[in-house]
């Protein structure tokens, strides 16, 4: 076998194992929902009304009259308890940043409640290091190092857009003029008119 042959042999099988890859990626579900629950800070001194029952399902307990509580089960694809790490809480998003440079669109966007943790889980806290980073620097440090490993290979070039949609206006984050950025937000639709300013990183 010569070379040519060995390196045309060696695409296929590159190729066949991204396919594989993103199916595995498909049938655990292209939409999947995670929950995670925030500790309680240390001033809340009443019983938790969130019960972690195993690594799918969680309760929210309403308390009523004469201690007759009611509780709702609710499922996810995971839930995540108050002591998950941050490690944790990346394992599952983890794959999807490999399928991103495949060429597959991927979103990953955390919501809830004013103080539930979104800044937390996406970013980390102030005291930022390795452990505490969140799924969006761990999201940008995988993409760049699968970028790395492909160099020669595949060229990526890396964008960022940062927007904020605050009051019903976008405000582009990352313009020098970012004060007068700003734009009248009426829908998901609006955002393809907009145009953000484009950073390469
Ligand atoms: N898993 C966690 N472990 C420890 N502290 C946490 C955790 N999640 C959130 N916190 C802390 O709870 C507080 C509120 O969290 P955070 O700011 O992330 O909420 P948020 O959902 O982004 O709120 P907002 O919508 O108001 O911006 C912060 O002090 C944060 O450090």
């Amino acid at each position: 076998m010569n070379l040519a042959q060995a390196a045309s042999g060696y695409r296929k099988v590159v190729e066949e194992n991204r396919k594989l890859y993103n199916l595995v990626q498909d049938l655990k579900g292209s939409i999947r929902v995670y929950c995670r629950v925030r500790p309680a800070f240390g001033t809340v001194k009443k019983p938790s009304c969130v019960d972690c029952l195993d690594e799918g399902t969680m309760a929210v307990i309403t308390p009523g009259k004469g201690g007759k509580d009611t509780r709702k089960n609710f499922t996810f694809n995971r839930v995540f308890g108050p002591s998950a790490t941050q490690s944790l809480v990346y394992v599952d998003t983890q794959p999807l940043i490999r399928s991103v440079l495949d060429g597959y669109n991927v979103c990953i966007f955390a919501y809830g409640q004013t103080g539930s943790g979104k800044t937390f889980t996406m970013t980390g806290p102030d005291a930022f290091s390795e452990e505490t980073m969140g799924v969006n620097y761990r999201s940008l440090n995988d993409l760049f190092e699968i970028q790395q490993q492909r160099r020669g290979m595949i060229n990526y070039e890396v964008c960022v857009q940062m927007l904020e949609i605050y009051n019903e206006m976008v405000r582009d984050l990352l313009s020098a003029d970012g004060a007068s950025k700003k734009y009248p937000f009426y829908g998901y639709s609006c955002l393809f008119d907009i145009h953000l300013s484009l950073s390469v990183v």
